[in-house]
């Protein structure tokens, strides 16, 4: 069994545990009083190659990452540092994380949220939506091609926009299918979990020109911002190396400041 795939069978088991407490039907209901989601489609478009600063206290690679005993805090340092978008690690087995970290987050900031999960059930999303999330991962190699159109549609039709994550070519082509307009390249490979940063410059610049490109994984510092700008990401995702970094918001700010200078390549629409 894969990586992926044993990190999907306990996401599977927690969710069954959830769905007992909650049914499906009443989460629907609860959720659809929730306020509406943050446009974050157009804070992603900016011309300004953005930063989406992720709230990750462990990975399956790495083990510990960093010691987040207050992850609110973290998110405000995010927000004040200029993240375009915060993303929150939800999987509590490999990752650590939890929807207790997504609401201490949610609660502390105004920058739209991303519900960083293996989403494999319309269960799962309209839950991203109760907790207040703007943006919701869809992961391709986790999916069948028709769950996948079924979860991105379901996550735009609640207002909430999907960024669908890919790894090679023949993944783009499906994310395309679907309808996605926001991809994410992971440079992290979720079998092996090996990071290969030419990944994003192989496949970005066959994606449509107007698709929002998000570089996933690897980024150390501003070098590593710029070679993705270079090859056309919108903006990047970093986790490990904001909260490992002992200042993540001085690690930001650099960041930000990086993707705002005129020197940094733009993406062209
Ligand atoms: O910590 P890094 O190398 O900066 O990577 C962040 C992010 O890309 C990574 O956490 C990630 C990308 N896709 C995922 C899917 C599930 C869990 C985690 C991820």
């Amino acid at each position: 069994m894969s990586v992926l795939e044993s990190i999907i069978d306990g996401v599977r088991e927690d969710l069954a545990a959830r769905e007992a407490r909650l049914p499906f039907e009443v989460l629907k209901e609860k959720a659809a009083k929730v306020a509406p989601p943050r446009d974050a489609l157009s804070a992603l478009r900016s011309t300004d190659v953005g930063v989406i600063a992720e709230v990750k206290r462990r990975s399956p690679s790495k083990g510990e990452l960093a010691d987040i005993s207050n992850p609110a805090e973290l998110a405000k340092d995010y927000e004040e540092a200029g993240a375009r978008v915060i993303s929150v690690l939800t999987e509590q087995r490999r990752f650590g994380g939890s929807l207790a970290d997504f609401d201490a987050v949610r609660a502390a900031v105004d920058v739209p949220l991303l519900r960083k999960d293996f989403v494999v059930s319309p269960y799962q999303v309209h839950e991203a939506r109760l907790h207040g999330a703007d943006l919701v991962l869809l992961i391709v190699a986790a999916l069948e091609q028709n769950a996948l159109v079924g979860l991105l549609d379901r996550v735009e039709s609640l207002g909430m926009t999907a960024l669908v994550e890919v790894h090679t070519a023949e993944e783009a082509d499906r994310a395309l299918e679907a309808g996605a307009s926001v991809i994410g390249v992971n440079a992290r490979d979720l079998h092996t979990l090996e990071v290969d940063r030419e990944v994003f410059t192989r496949i970005a610049p066959g994606l449509p020109f107007d698709t929002v490109k998000i570089a996933e994984s690897g980024v150390r510092g501003p070098g590593d911002l710029m070679a993705y700008a270079g090859a056309g990401a919108d903006a990047v995702l970093v986790g490990e190396g904001l909260v490992a970094s002992g200042d993540p918001k001085a690690a930001l700010t650099k960041l930000v400041t990086a993707g705002s200078h005129p020197a940094c390549p733009r993406p062209s629409r």
